[in-house]
Order: structure tokens, then C-alpha cells, then sequence
């Protein structure tokens, strides 16, 4: 099965107005041939998906970081994914380990998010990962499955979900797994998709790895089997990484 590669910039909890200098340049690149055969999306604060929408045009899509389980009411602080939808993000992540991390965040919550943002239209990152302490113990894979099966709700589609593989240890460290490590990983969350959903649905999940990737790793990376694309954090703060990273990734 093809996958187009998907690079996703996660600019987490940073930016200001200041910084859509740094996304004009990504939809440059885009408009003069990226995005023709890579799929760009860039996740910035909520603060800028208003701005950052109307600057990236349809060469780059723009989502949140996060949304609520509700469409609307009394939660104050928090963004609905129709919200989402209706400023023109097309995709949202959920149950970055960050979230689970800080908001106590559960598969079960994260499921319903993902949920929510189906029903708003948006395509949902799901995010998950082992602890350094998990990968220590030998459990990478049963968390992993774990993971999948509790995050990631019945009717999972190529098209309505994407899978972010981001050990924890891994993020904003410098430290990456092996190629090996990424592979089976890689393997081994295809296999259970496919299981669950079938060949069709199961094979056409792009899933993403995440964690420290940088132009000068981008390449071996995004060479492993199953490894559709990336999740990336820092590197995408900066147009020149960014799009360096997006030319390292297999065209299709
Ligand atoms: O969502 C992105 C990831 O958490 C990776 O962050 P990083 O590239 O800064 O390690």
C-alpha cells in the first residue's frame, strides 16, 4: 500500500505573531514544489491557527493541539474541536504524552477525543509512546498495543487517523531510538491495525514517528518501513528545519 508521507510540525507551547514569519517561509517552500509530493501540516497555539489559516492557503494544513471530548459548554480554558474545524484546521492531536503527562490524560479520554474531532471532521493525531522506564522494563511493544487499544476507537480510517509513535524518553532529548527499534515498533503497530480494522483501513493509517527528529536524522528515519512521516517539535519552530525535513521524506 502507498502512504503519502505526512510532516507534522507540533510548535507545542510556543509562538507568537512574531513567528508566522517562520510558517510564510514553510508555505514558500510549499508553493514552489513540497507539497507536491509530501503532505505538509503544522499544529501551532491556538492563539495563531486563526493567522496561520489564512496564511497557508492550501499547499499547508494547519491543526490544533489538542481539543475537548464536548462540542461546546461550560469548560472554560478549552477548545472544541468544531472550534477547530471552523477556523479551517483539518487535523487535531490528541493524547500527546505532554497531555497525558500534565492533564493526566487516559486512553479513554484520548479516545474520546479522537472521537470528537471524527465528528467535527478532523483528521485525529494519535499519539503514543513508551516511558523510559517502560522501554527499560521490556514493555515497549505491550504498551504500545496497550496504547492502540484503548486510544485509538472503532473506526479507525487512512483517512480519519493518524498514529504518532513518540517514545517519551525521546522528546525534546536528542536521543532517538534505533533504526531497528523504530522498524519493529513500526511493524508492530501495523500488524495491530491491521488486525483490528482489516488490511484495507489497517494498511492505509499513516503512522508518524516522533522524538528529537532534526534535518541530519531526518533521512534514516523516514527510510524505515512503516514510517509514513514525522511528528516533529522543535525542528519545526524553524522554517529551515522544517523543510529540510520534509525533503529528507520518500516522495509519493
Ligand atoms: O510532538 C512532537 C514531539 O513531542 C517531538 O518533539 P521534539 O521533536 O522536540 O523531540
Amino acid at each position: 500500500m502507498t502512504r503519502r508521507s505526512l510532516i507534522a510540525g507540533n510548535w507545542k507551547m510556543n509562538g507568537t505573531r512574531a513567528s508566522l514569519g517562520e510558517l510564510r517561509a514553510m508555505v514558500d517552500a510549499a508553493r514552489g514544489g513540497l507539497s507536491a509530493s509530501v503532505d505538509l501540516l503544522v499544529c501551532p497555539p491556538a492563539t495563531l491557527l486563526s493567522a496561520a489559516v489564512e496564511a497557508a492557503g492550501e499547499v499547508l494544513a494547519l491543526g490544533g493541539q489538542d481539543c475537548h471530548t464536548a462540542a461546546s459548554g461550560a469548560h472554560t480554558g478549552d477548545v472544541s474541536a468544531p472550534m477547530l474545524a471552523d477556523l479551517g484546521a483539518r487535523f487535531v492531536i490528541v493524547g500527546h504524552s505532554e497531555r497525558r503527562a500534565d492533564h493526566g490524560e487516559t486512553d479513554a479520554l484520548v479516545a474520546a477525543k479522537a472521537k470528537a474531532a471524527w465528528d467535527a471532521g478532523l483528521v485525529a493525531v494519535i499519539c503514543i509512546g513508551e516511558t523510559e522506564a517502560e522501554r527499560k522494563g521490556g514493555e515497549t511493544l505491550s504498551v504500545l498495543g496497550r496504547q492502540l487499544a484503548a486510544s485509538v476507537p472503532d473506526g479507525a480510517t487512512g483517512a480519519n487517523t493518524v498514529i504518532a509513535y513518540e517514545p517519551v524518553w525521546a522528546i525534546g532529548t536528542g536521543l532517538t531510538p534505533t533504526v531497528a527499534d523504530v522498524a519493529d515498533a513500526h511493524a508492530f503497530m501495523r500488524r495491530t491495525l491491521e488486525e483490528r480494522f482489516g488490511a484495507g483501513e489497517g494498511g492505509a493509517v499513516r503512522l508518524l514517528y516522533g522524538g528529537s527528529v532534526k534535518p541530519s536524522n531526518a533521512a534514516e528515519l523516514l527510510a524505515v518501513a512503516n514510517v509514513d512521516g514525522a511528528l516533529v517539535g522543535g525542528a519545526s519552530l524553524k522554517a529551515a528545519d522544517f523543510i529540510a525535513i520534509c525533503e529528507a521524506a520518500p516522495r509519493g
